[in-house]
């Protein structure tokens, strides 16, 4: 649905040029929920705009629903950019102008009748939930409101794709969560696809199916959400995938306080980090009745991406070297990736690798 091979944008200012995307390829197909996550001045604001040609690239093609924008004449660019809708952070609405006025704008260009209009927009603000806020003007409402009117006025032309440029950065944690249920509602009951720049992987993690980790221009990493949470490859995408999980900063706390752990001789302190069907309660209780290994449990997080739970524990055990040796053993048979943090009996091992 949307294919971009090799973007690279170079800003000229006088004598100064700054590359803000290099040799970014990337593909989102249709129904995806797509993130590309990335700290700030990283380049996700310039790739979006690229894919609806807001910023023309220095280099590279852009192809969405099988055109190639780059080789439209400006009539048929603008018709290939009513298909892609577009959100910002800032809403963007037009403040002296009513609710009901901002979702009509788009439609004065439309063929319809005002009837068929007036119908559309009714339907729109319905489907936001903001039928009660025609009248209103964008002054008169939340940060959220005005996101759910920007989103109906961006669906106003019916298109197949909606970029959200940081839509919920300026909202607070409960807003951004109700739309992010918005946008996960018109993904699966209008089949939009959703391309959703941010900085926070919270957002990832909520809703995107596939995501792509941006530093300094380039993407650093891309795939799967369950893939890329469960094995992240690249330093940037774990630092992201912390700050949703908390467990490194738990893993931190801990080690930098090692008198708070009353460890004895023959414990280990151990990561277990386990993807689908394996589960940790199962797998723990088996610790103690195999192999008489006690289990502490210190920190524990699951979740759930795309139906499949992935779990994240911070646990002591407790046995005989032998029985340690065994559990460990089993822990790998399990399909439960197993990292000793602190034992004088197995220093920093990892071991199991799950699918
Ligand atoms: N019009 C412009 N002229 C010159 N440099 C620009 C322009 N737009 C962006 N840049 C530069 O390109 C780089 C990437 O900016 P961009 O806004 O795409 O990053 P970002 O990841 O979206 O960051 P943020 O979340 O802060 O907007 C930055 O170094 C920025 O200063």
């Amino acid at each position: 649905m949307i294919t971009l091979s090799n973007i690279q944008v170079t800003f000229e200012n006088g004598s100064q040029s700054v590359t803000a995307v290099q040799d970014v390829s990337l593909q989102v197909d249709a129904g995806d929920v797509y993130g590309i996550v990335g700290y700030s001045g990283a380049g996700k604001s310039t790739l979006v705009r690229v894919i609806n040609l807001l910023q023309r690239p220095s280099a590279g093609s852009v192809v969405v629903n099988g055109q190639d924008l780059l080789a439209l004449q400006p009539k048929e660019l603008r018709l290939a950019r009513k298909r892609i809708g577009m959100i910002f952070q800032h809403f963007h609405l037009m403040n002296s102008r009513t609710i009901y006025d901002n979702v009509d704008f788009p439609l004065k260009s439309s063929k319809l009748s005002k009837r068929e209009r007036d119908l559309k927009v009714k339907q729109l603000l319905e489907l936001v939930s903001l039928s009660d806020k025609l009248d209103a003007y964008p002054s008169q409402l939340s940060g959220g409101q005005k996101q759910r009117v920007a989103i109906a006025r961006a669906l106003a032309n019916d298109p197949e794709i909606l970029l959200c440029d940081e839509a919920t950065s300026a909202l607070d944690p409960k807003t951004t969560l109700s739309i992010l249920e918005l946008l996960k509602k018109l993904n699966r009951t209008l089949g939009l696809t959703i391309v959703i720049i941010t900085h926070e992987m919270q957002v990832v993690k909520e809703i995107c199916n596939k995501v792509a980790v941006m530093e300094a221009g380039r993407i650093v990493e891309q795939g799967d959400i369950v893939s890329i949470f469960s094995r992240p490859q690249n330093t940037l995408t774990r630092d992201f995938i912390n700050t949703a999980t908390h467990i490194e900063q738990t893993l931190d706390k801990l080690t930098s306080h090692p008198s708070l752990l009353h460890l004895k001789d023959n414990d280990m302190l151990c990561k277990i980090s386990y993807i689908g069907d394996s589960t940790s309660e199962p797998v723990i209780s088996e610790l103690t009745a195999r192999y008489r290994v006690k289990t502490n449990i210190l920190f524990a997080n699951v979740e759930i991406l795309q139906q499949t739970p992935i779990g994240n524990l911070i646990v002591v055990m407790s046995g005989t070297p032998g029985d340690l040796e065994g559990a460990l053993r089993y822990l790998q048979s399990a399909r439960v990736d197993v990292e000793v943090i602190n034992s004088r009996l197995f220093q920093n091992q990892k071991v199991g690798d799950p699918a």
